[in-house]
Order: C-alpha cells, then sequence, then structure tokens
C-alpha cells in the first residue's frame, strides 16, 4: 500500500486519521474540523479546514476531493469546486470548499464527514509541437458527433 505523509494540525483530528472505510473503498472520508456548527444556507459555499495537512511527494499521484454521495443527493452539500485536486508538491492544509447547492439550510456539525478523498495515479506530459496528427478515427468530430442512439 502506498504512504502517504500526515501531519495532524488540529488534536482532535489524531482519531480522526484518514480511513478506508472497507477493504474495497476507493475514498477516504474527510470530516470538518470545526469548533461549532457551521449554517450553510440555500447557495451558500464555505471553505472548511479538516485540521490535517498531507505530503504526497510523488508526482505521479495526486488527491482528488470528491462529494459524498448521500449528501450531495440528499442535501445538496457538494463541493465549490465541484473538484478538488491536490497537488503531490503540495504541504499547507487541506480544505474542503463546501457549497450548499441545495433549496434548504444544512448545518455541517464539528467532526462530520463532509467529502471524500481519493489518490489517483497522474501522468506528466511534456508537448510536443506539430503541424498536423496522424489520422485517427473521429478525427475532429465531438460535442455529440456519435449521436445518441
Ligand atoms: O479542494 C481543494 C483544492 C485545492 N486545495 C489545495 C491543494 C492544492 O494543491 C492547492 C492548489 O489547488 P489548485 O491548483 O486547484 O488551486 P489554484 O486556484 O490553481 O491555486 P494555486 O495558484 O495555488 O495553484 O490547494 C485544497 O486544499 N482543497
Ligand atoms: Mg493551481
Amino acid at each position: 500500500m502506498t504512504v502517504i505523509d500526515v501531519k495532524v494540525l488540529d488534536a482532535r483530528m489524531a482519531e480522526q486519521m484518514p480511513a478506508y472505510a472497507t477493504p474495497g473503498s476507493a475514498g477516504l472520508d474527510l470530516r470538518a474540523c470545526l469548533d461549532a456548527p457551521l449554517v450553510l444556507e440555500p447557495g451558500q459555499a464555505a471553505l472548511i479546514p479538516t485540521g490535517l495537512s498531507i505530503h504526497i511527494g510523488d508526482p505521479g499521484l495526486a488527491a482528488m476531493l470528491l462529494p459524498r454521495s448521500g449528501l450531495g443527493h440528499k442535501h445538496g452539500i457538494v463541493l465549490g469546486n465541484l473538484v478538488g485536486l491536490i497537488d503531490s508538491d503540495y504541504q499547507g492544509p487541506l480544505m474542503v470548499s463546501c457549497w450548499n447547492r441545495g433549496q434548504q439550510t444544512y448545518t455541517v456539525q464539528p467532526l462530520e464527514r463532509i467529502a471524500q478523498m481519493v489518490i489517483v495515479p497522474v501522468v506528466q506530459a511534456s508537448f510536443r509541437r506539430v503541424e498536423s496528427f496522424d489520422a485517427s478515427e473521429r478525427g475532429t468530430g465531438g460535442f455529440g458527433s456519435t449521436g445518441t442512439a
């Protein structure tokens, strides 16, 4: 298993280190490191600390922050940036932008699980300038060019 360095920025999180809920889980739930409940009115977003920082260290890896499906579907609580991308060289506090895209007020509780983090492989590319591409089956077709059926 890949090992990633983590710093506990808030002592409460020492008991809440990222962990896979089941052996087959892809995501690690992240918690709201709040001192008091945080009210999110419809349309409102807030940057919520997780009380942790990670240093992935390997440019061949990154972390992506994604909504939890229950919060997103039932309560409209998703991410203000839609998806968070954590660079392998980032060492600052891990933050979650929580956005209430729903119609009802939602209150985030201290230590509530608000998002999930997935560690993903990354390919860094360099770019070689050319004047034409080798032919492909798709060519320049896109944006629905293959139809719907
Ligand atoms: O949901 C997020 C998204 C990003 N980050 C941190 C880690 C990431 O490596 C850094 C920069 O993120 P990004 O590149 O997406 O933001 P930016 O607006 O381009 O900022 P920068 O100019 O610092 O790259 O912010 C978080 O803590 N949470
Ligand atoms: Mg950036």
